[in-house]
């Protein structure tokens, strides 16, 4: 491992910006170096605010590595890229199948570098990117890895290659025992509608998206369908289009709010060499193809096993939780002799084995509801040889397309995030009930209005 080195300034011109989310920013690679081609660069961030972790060379700290235990090498790991790295590659690619997983090298790269590639990227970033998190230029490591976005080289000729990213987030209701009773509403409204309800007050979002996760996972071909439609009309942060590995649709390194007038006709026109079609048709054709690939694929049957490892839903989990950090139990603390209370307070005697899987569990499930899914296609012309990838049929447009499927942003999540989670979790619950009170005062008011 670790034979490439990303050492002097000038290699960063060759580097360019492609995204990023809250942790990592991505580069991807415009030189002739055949050690890079069609690979990408994962770079950490260090939020601006903390100091604690401004440099990268503690691996996993005494619990996380009681956590993991059973993956020697993760516990082994001298620094918490590495051990990214290896929870990828030992933990997740299993669970999703090596054929969608690239868990990338680290590489070593120097702080010249770094530096000289954040100072290049800067005024490609959101200002609230930039203003969250720098470039971490003290790490010895960054992830190198497949451009999920085009297809590798081909020596006869260049195709186009065009890519969906979705992130699809938490795809079934949860049915644990151990929910509260005031928070029953969690079983039948998803996650991601509820925490939408949050993020319009906090002012994260301005308008709630139309998708709706249970659709997607939903094996349905009207329903996929039909979520892959509101992923385009509310993108968020849960749908981008990349045409050559440029971004043509979306928002480059966070969000986008509601498709306008002006976006969809700047998005027909450059999917005007790619579905073959008479205009205006373009972007529904389009979305034909995302909806048929995702369905054939079946990578979301796959995801959807992973994301139900989480079986006791935080509301559970977090018991588990306080057995592990060995401190008295906050939530227990707070409650009154109620069945649910001795539910949880089983859940206390656990062996600490079983304690440790529940969090593992439900750790790697929330790795599974954070990831994202890189869908490539690129046309096939007659007289193509036969191809490796699995291949979709645009009926309309009489067109092939080879496809291939990959999941990004697998990162562990701390075991520290835990008690964040729980508290997450109350608040969105209690927001989406207070906003649906308010829904119904506001409609009874109407009523009255209407009928005095
Ligand atoms: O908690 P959630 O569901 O909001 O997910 C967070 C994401 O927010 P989202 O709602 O998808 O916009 C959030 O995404 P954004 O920063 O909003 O693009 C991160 O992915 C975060 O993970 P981490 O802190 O980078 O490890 C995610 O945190 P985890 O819950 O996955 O730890
Ligand atoms: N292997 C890849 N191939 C192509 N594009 C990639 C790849 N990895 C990441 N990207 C692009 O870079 C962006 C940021 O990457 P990523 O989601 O891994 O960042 P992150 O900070 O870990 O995200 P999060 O906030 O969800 O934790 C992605 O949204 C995607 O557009
Ligand atoms: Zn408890």
């Amino acid at each position: 491992m670790m034979t490439v080195v990303l050492q002097a300034e000038d290699d960063a011109s060759e580097w360019s910006y492609r995204g990023e989310g809250a942790v990592n920013l991505v580069l991807s690679y415009s030189g002739n170096s055949q050690d890079f081609i069609g690979k990408v660069l994962r770079i950490p961030k260090v939020p601006r605010n903390d100091s604690d972790h401004e440099n990268g060379h503690s691996g996993l700290n005494t619990l996380e590595c009681i956590l993991w235990r059973d993956s020697q090498d993760l516990v082994l790991a001298p620094t918490r890229e590495v051990a990214e790295q290896l929870y990828v590659k030992h933990v997740m690619c299993p669970l999703l199948g090596p054929e969608h997983v690239d868990a990338g090298v680290p590489v070593y790269a120097s702080r010249e570098f770094l530096e000289a590639v954040e100072r290049n990227v800067l005024c490609q970033r959101p200002s609230w990117r930039v203003d969250a998190a720098k470039v971490n230029a003290l790490n010895d490591f960054v992830i190198l890895m497949s451009d999920h976005s085009v297809f590798p080289r081909r020596i006869i000729k260049e195709a186009l290659s065009i890519s969906v990213e979705l992130k699809p987030k938490c795809g079934f209701l949860p049915t644990s025992e151990f929910i509260a009773k005031g928070n029953a509403i969690k079983r039948s409204v998803t996650r991601f509608r509820m925490h939408q309800a949050l993020k319009l007050l906090q002012g994260k979002i301005s308008q709630k998206s139309e998708y709706n996760p249970l659709d997607l996972f939903s094996g349905s071909k009207n329903r996929v369908q039909k979520a892959i439609n509101n992923l385009f009309i509310t993108p968020q942060n849960n749908f981008r289009v990349f045409l050559n590995g440029s971004l043509i649709f979306g928002g480059l390194g966070g969000g986008a709010e509601k498709t306008n007038f002006v976006v969809g006709e700047a998005f027909e026109e450059a999917l005007k060499h790619v579905i073959m079609v008479e205009d205006g048709m373009h972007t529904k054709y389009f979305l034909e193809l995302v909806a048929d690939a995702v369905f054939k694929s079946e990578l979301l049957n796959q995801l959807l096993e992973v994301q139900k490892l989480d079986t006791v839903d935080i509301e559970g989990a977090i018991h588990a939780y306080y057995n592990i950090i060995g401190q008295p139990c906050a939530v227990c603390r707070d409650r009154n002799e109620s069945e649910l209370s001795k539910r949880c307070s089983m859940l206390h005697s656990l062996p600490l084995d079983e304690s440790l899987k529940i969090v593992r569990d439900y750790l790697i499930s929330a790795t599974a509801k954070d990831l994202s899914m890189i869908i490539s296609f690129r046309p096939r012309e007659k007289g193509d040889p036969e191809s490796p990838y699995e291949v979709v049929f645009l009926k309309p447009t009489a067109q092939s397309f080879d496809f291939k499927a990959s999941f990004i942003d697998l990162d562990m999540k701390p075991l520290e995030k835990m008690e964040y989670y729980y508290k997450l979790d109350q608040q969105i619950v209690r927001c989406y009930a207070q906003t649906l009170k308010e829904d119904h005062f506001e409609d009874v008011a109407t009523i009255k209005g209407i009928s005095h």
